[in-house]
């Protein structure tokens, strides 16, 4: 099976490369070049379909995978040989390391592989560095990011939920509760001021869930785990929460930036054995 790879390294922090490789609008542009054609919303969260084609045959790219080890998507249920694209991330001294691959089937046969090695190598290298090239710029953008923390509470292994009441073009998503880090504090103890602001609970913040997600421009959101320690959770600011469990983690309308962690709430609510 023909595979290309290409590997760069980029001056930010891992989990700031990984956000950047969220932001599905990146992953859209930069495999245009291959004749890909996706349309996507405005991150990768594993088990998005991205509506797509690849030259004339039409398919869906299934995402994979979206964590804090890079992102993998296939394209599935079309007519089209295998093709997958697969972007790791690895932590080094001097930078993160991004290794990109595109894994293709040649559907023509010997002459159809000669054409992939002259034609489709050419081609799919220039895509991997230009998409090399986005994904630094976007990382370097994210790194000045601002956080929007959320806090993810799970009390008799059930999750906290708020429906959002606005700003309208949010309002009837689901979320954490959460909010912006003000300027000098601490991410933690944003996690704490928000939910009392927002649920007059108490809460003492854990350890990062998922990956750093990007949400706008210069926006990026975090999620911690919380404990609750005093008072029980009410919706003051927006107008429902609810307690609820691993099997109705999938059905509710989130936000879409936190469909990305939902494999990670998956995993807090249902411990992997
Ligand atoms: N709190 C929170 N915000 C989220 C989540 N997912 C997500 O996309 N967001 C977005 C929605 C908003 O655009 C932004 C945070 O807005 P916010 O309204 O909660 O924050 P805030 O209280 O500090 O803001 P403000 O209303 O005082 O201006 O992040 C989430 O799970 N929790």
């Amino acid at each position: 099976m023909p595979e290309l790879r290409a590997t760069t390294l980029v001056d930010a922090p891992l989990r700031t490369v990984a956000a950047a490789l969220l932001d599905a609008r990146l992953l859209a542009r930069s495999i245009r070049g291959l004749g890909v054609r996706i349309t996507a919303g405005p991150v990768l969260y594993v088990g998005a379909e991205l509506a797509g084609s690849v030259g004339p045959v039409a398919g869906t790219l299934l995402v994979t995978r979206a964590d804090t080890t890079g992102v993998s998507a296939e394209l599935v249920g079309g007519p089209l040989p295998r093709f997958v694209l697969i972007t790791d991330l690895l932590h080094t001294g001097g930078g993160t390391m991004v290794v990109d691959s595109v894994e293709w089937t040649s559907p023509g046969g010997p002459f159809g592989r000669l054409a992939d090695v002259i034609v489709g190598r050419g081609l799919a290298l220039k895509v991997l560095q230009a998409r090399a090239e986005a994904v630094s710029a976007r990382s370097r953008e994210l790194v000045g990011a601002k956080v929007v923390v959320a806090a993810a509470i799970v009390r008799d292994g059930l999750l906290l939920a708020q429906r959002r009441g606005h700003p309208e073009r949010l309002a009837g998503g689901w979320e954490l509760p959460g909010g912006r880090v003000e300027p000098g504090e601490d991410d933690r103890a944003a996690v704490a001021r928000e939910c009392v602001e927002e649920l007059g609970a108490e809460v003492v913040a854990g350890e990062q869930i998922g990956p750093d997600i990007p949400l706008r421009a210069d926006h990026l959101l975090r999620v911690y785990r919380a404990e609750l320690v005093a008072g029980e959770p009410r919706a003051l600011d927006h107008p429902e929460v609810r307690w609820i469990g691993s099997d109705e983690l999938d059905n509710l309308n989130w936000l879409a930036a936190d469909r990305v962690v939902l494999p990670a709430l998956h995993d807090l609510l249902d411990p992997p054995a």
